[in-house]
């Protein structure tokens, strides 16, 4: 299959990095075989606020929908089941079917969106295409407990990793994380909102190189700091 597709991927690859005014990547792409089948699924938008979001973290999405009026920012949607374009172009061009198994298929959701309206990652994503940056408010919820009180660190570094991934996907497509460094520099009190400002710093052929930082709402606590490298893939080689 993933040699099959050649021709597909290298209109893939050009529209990846498409310039404004540039044929969608959906259209141009030859008829993708499914792999997940994600028919019985209501696809919620989980970047939405609901009960569990504390009156900071309305505020804050309140003011950055408001910059999204002017079009200079964008609120990225996240599905639990339904992909995103390039998701659904990962599978279709990277994913072998045979590394899933049949039985598995209906039980795959995204890793962030796994647990119940508050419990787990509240987050939504802002970003700013022509900036190169984006913005994460994010919420932990009760079961990300790290030490008593205090948010686990793998869980920030999974959203950091969301968060940088999101940032270097805009200019690069479809892109894996190769190295992330945290520097984790005050715990953050379980259930509070951080904020996650991602930055593209470089862009080197195949590699982008990004910095965040993690922030408390009133911008007085710096949480951590870290720095990622995200590779986009190369379509002429197999991920196994
Ligand atoms: C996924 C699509 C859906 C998108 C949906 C929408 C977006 C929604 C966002 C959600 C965000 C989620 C964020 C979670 C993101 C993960 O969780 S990704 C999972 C964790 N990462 C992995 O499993 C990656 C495992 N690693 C690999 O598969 C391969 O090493 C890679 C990263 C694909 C690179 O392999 P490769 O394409 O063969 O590249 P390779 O030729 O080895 O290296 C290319 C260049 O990078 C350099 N390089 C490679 N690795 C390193 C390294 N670790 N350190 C330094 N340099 C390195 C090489 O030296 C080389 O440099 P040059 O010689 O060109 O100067």
């Amino acid at each position: 299959m993933l040699r099959s597709c050649t021709a597909g991927l290298r209109s893939l690859w050009a529209l990846c990095g498409r310039r404004e005014g540039a044929p969608r990547l959906s259209t141009d792409l030859p008829p993708a075989p499914r792999l997940f089948s994600t028919e019985k699924v209501i696809h919620k938008d989980w970047s939405l606020p609901n009960p569990s979001w504390s009156k900071d973290f309305k505020l804050l999405f309140d003011q950055f929908m408001k910059k999204c009026e002017d079009g200079s920012w964008e609120r990225l949607p996240s599905y639990k089941h339904r992909s995103t374009q390039k998701s659904e172009d990962f599978k279709t061009y990277f994913l072998e079917p045979k590394l899933v198994k049949e039985e598995r298929v209906s039980q795959v959701q995204l890793f962030t969106r796994g647990f119940e309206d508050g419990l787990g990652f509240e987050y939504v994503i802002f970003s700013n295409n022509d900036e190169k940056r984006t913005v994460c408010l994010f919420q932990g919820g009760p079961y990300l407990q790290g030490i008593p009180g205090f948010l686990h660190g793998g869980a920030m570094a999974t959203m950091i990793d969301t968060a940088l991934g999101s940032c270097a996907a805009i200019p690069g497509g479809i892109v894996m994380t190769a190295n992330l460094n945290i520097n984790f520099k005050r715990p953050v009190p379980i259930c509070s909102v951080v904020v996650i400002n991602s930055q593209l710093d470089k862009l080197e052929g195949r590699k982008l190189f990004l910095s965040c930082n993690v922030r408390s709402v009133d911008e007085k606590t710096l949480y951590s700091e870290a720095t990622g490298l995200f590779i986009k893939l190369d379509p002429e080689k197999s991920l196994t």
